[in-house]
């Protein structure tokens, strides 16, 4: 009697097993993308459990070919490298138009690359677009529900807690952090280079990461920093181990394989070490970086926030948030910046006289940076160029009208921020050219459309961190030209890489010689 009780219980369990897949992957993937096509919106046929991410690993490998054949040796420059990272959207764009359908698995997409339907989305102010959960599910042991993933009145009140200590006159305060971290990098570089007599080829980007880790250890977590530097050092490899899995694949992330277990690993390693530094700074009293911010917010948590998350996720998956959101990008973007500057002398004479007009003889400060303007356009085109994160991200949480497109609750958005940054029609013919000039006038004057200029986002859910990225730019890079001339080495290889964000794929090799 029992074994029929267990093979019941056994059976029942397949059934909801089979029922939950049938419902995931195949009933309402189709359901959503009827009601689309009704609309005369169509894309590539997906696969029921891995969508169309054969075909674009297909385009991928085709490109890749390609590739290998046709270009020389030599080292040549293009910019417009987002045929070579993202060719099925050029494809199915051209194939299907510019707002179409397609599927990692079980998310359906929507990829909008019009910008009437892009403005409408991002500019939405209700809460019933947010955050996919795939973020959070997925991406988890990274993002977890902090402020990044989360949706609805949890991000609404994240937003509020963290927003206003990553805005303008918090960072101002931080100049000189700013400027003793970084002195620290260039001394060594300049050891290197008495090291090797006049001139150092010198790979720029771990150096470049270790800084802006160094940065936002200290905003985290003051003078816990080094501590707080270890904890993103983990980050770093789990973020790796994350890049390596395909979004959206059900079940990839729960195998009991090597690399799942590393994750396992770090995660908890991770968690536990934040706790530790928490439960320290309740013992010591405090200062007021954003770890304190966050620990305040976190006292309120009563209200809305404890519904859907606990006081400890809050803090932990914060923490984590800033570093993924502030660490990465604002280091990857100072190595392009470099890399440009040195492909393009001409500009970085530009920004360096300027940069030593500014300062004089004397020490940076946070009012010299305003004056900074030459430096500021070239930063706007190299986040024209190679914006870090290639797209914005939202989820229908519920049916909604976009431009008369009805979008059915469940359904995915992306829009693709580097396609759009290097569109002719909104750039006008040299949308590929590096030309800092046109935003001599700002970003209005650059683009038809200004709201296609979008590094950060735009609309409520801009980039919080965005002031203080700028900042911390502006400082670094005026601080480099101030020190050393600089060219691009002959190993250098161009050769952007899509790992979660869009990288120098061999890195940035500079010849430099002190000034
Ligand atoms: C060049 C550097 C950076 C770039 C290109 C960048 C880009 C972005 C983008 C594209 C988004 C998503 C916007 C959206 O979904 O609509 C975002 C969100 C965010 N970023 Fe940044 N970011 C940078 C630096 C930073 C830094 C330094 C910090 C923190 C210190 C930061 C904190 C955040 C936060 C907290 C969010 C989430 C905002 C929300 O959802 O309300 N970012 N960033």
């Amino acid at each position: 009697m029992s074994i029929v009780v267990e093979v019941v219980v056994a059976l029942g369990a397949v059934f909801v097993v089979f029922i939950h897949f049938l419902h995931v992957l195949v009933l309402r993937p189709k359901s959503l993308r009827a009601k689309l096509h009704r609309q005369g919106i169509h894309g590539p046929s997906p696969h029921f459990y891995s969508g169309n991410i054969p075909q674009i690993k297909n385009l991928l490998l085709q490109q890749q070919q390609q590739q290998d054949e046709h270009v020389p040796v030599s080292v040549s420059i293009s910019h417009s490298w987002t045929s070579n990272l993202f060719p099925h959207i050029h494809k199915w764009r051209n194939q299907y138009g510019p707002i179409y359908l397609f599927s990692s698995g079980s998310i359906q997409w929507l990829m909008v690359a019009e910008m009437v339907m892009v403005k409408e989305i991002l500019l939405n102010t209700s809460l019933n677009l947010g955050k996919p959960s795939y973020l959070s599910k997925d991406m988890g042991p990274l993002l977890g529900q902090g402020i990044l993933s989360s949706s609805g009145p949890t991000w609404a009140h994240q937003r509020k807690i963290i927003a206003p200590e990553l805005y303008l006159d918090k960072v101002k305060a931080m100049v000189d952090q700013i400027v003793d971290s970084t002195n620290i990098m260039l001394r060594s570089w300049e050891s290197r280079i008495e090291r090797d007599g006049v001139v150092s080829e010198i790979k720029i980007d771990e150096d470049l990461r270790s800084l802006s880790a160094d940065i936002i250890s200290r905003a985290c977590f003051g003078s816990n920093y080094a501590p707080g530097k270890e904890i993103f050092t983990k980050l770093r490899d789990l973020q790796k181990l994350l890049s390596k899995i395909s979004v959206g694949v059900p079940g990839l992330r729960y195998f009991p394989n090597k690399r799942n277990r590393q994750i396992w690993r770090l995660e908890k390693e991770i968690n536990s070490n934040i706790s530790k530094l928490v439960i320290q700074r309740q013992d010591e009293g405090h200062e007021q970086d954003l770890l304190q911010t966050i620990l305040e917010g976190a006292k309120n948590c009563d209200g809305l926030l404890s519904n859907s998350i606990s006081r400890d996720r809050f803090i932990i998956d914060n923490c984590k948030n800033i570093f993924f959101a502030g660490h990465e990008t604002t280091a990857i973007t100072a190595s392009w910046c470099l890399m440009l500057l040195a492909a393009y002398q001409d500009w970085q004479d530009r920004a360096r006289a300027e940069v030593l007009e500014v300062c004089g003889n004397g020490n940076l400060d946070a009012s010299m940076l305003r004056s900074m303007k030459t430096l500021t356009t070239v930063i706007q085109e190299t986040l024209r160029l190679y914006p870090p994160a290639a797209f914005v991200v939202r989820t229908a949480f519920q049916d909604i009208n976009i431009n008369g497109i009805k979008v059915p609750k469940g359904m995915n958005i992306q829009i693709p921020i580097s396609i759009l940054q290097q569109d002719i029609d909104l750039w006008g013919p040299d949308a590929y050219k590096f030309n800092p000039d046109r935003f001599a006038n700002g970003v209005l004057g650059a683009c038809k459309i200004p709201q296609a200029y979008m590094p950060f986002g735009i609309g409520a859910r801009v980039c919080a961190g965005q002031h203080f990225a700028m900042i911390e730019l502006k400082v670094v890079l005026s601080l480099i030209l101030s020190n050393f001339r600089f060219s691009l080495s002959s190993s250098y290889c161009h050769s952007p890489a899509f790992r979660l964000v869009i990288e120098p794929g061999q890195g940035v090799v500079l010849n430099m010689t002190r000034i």
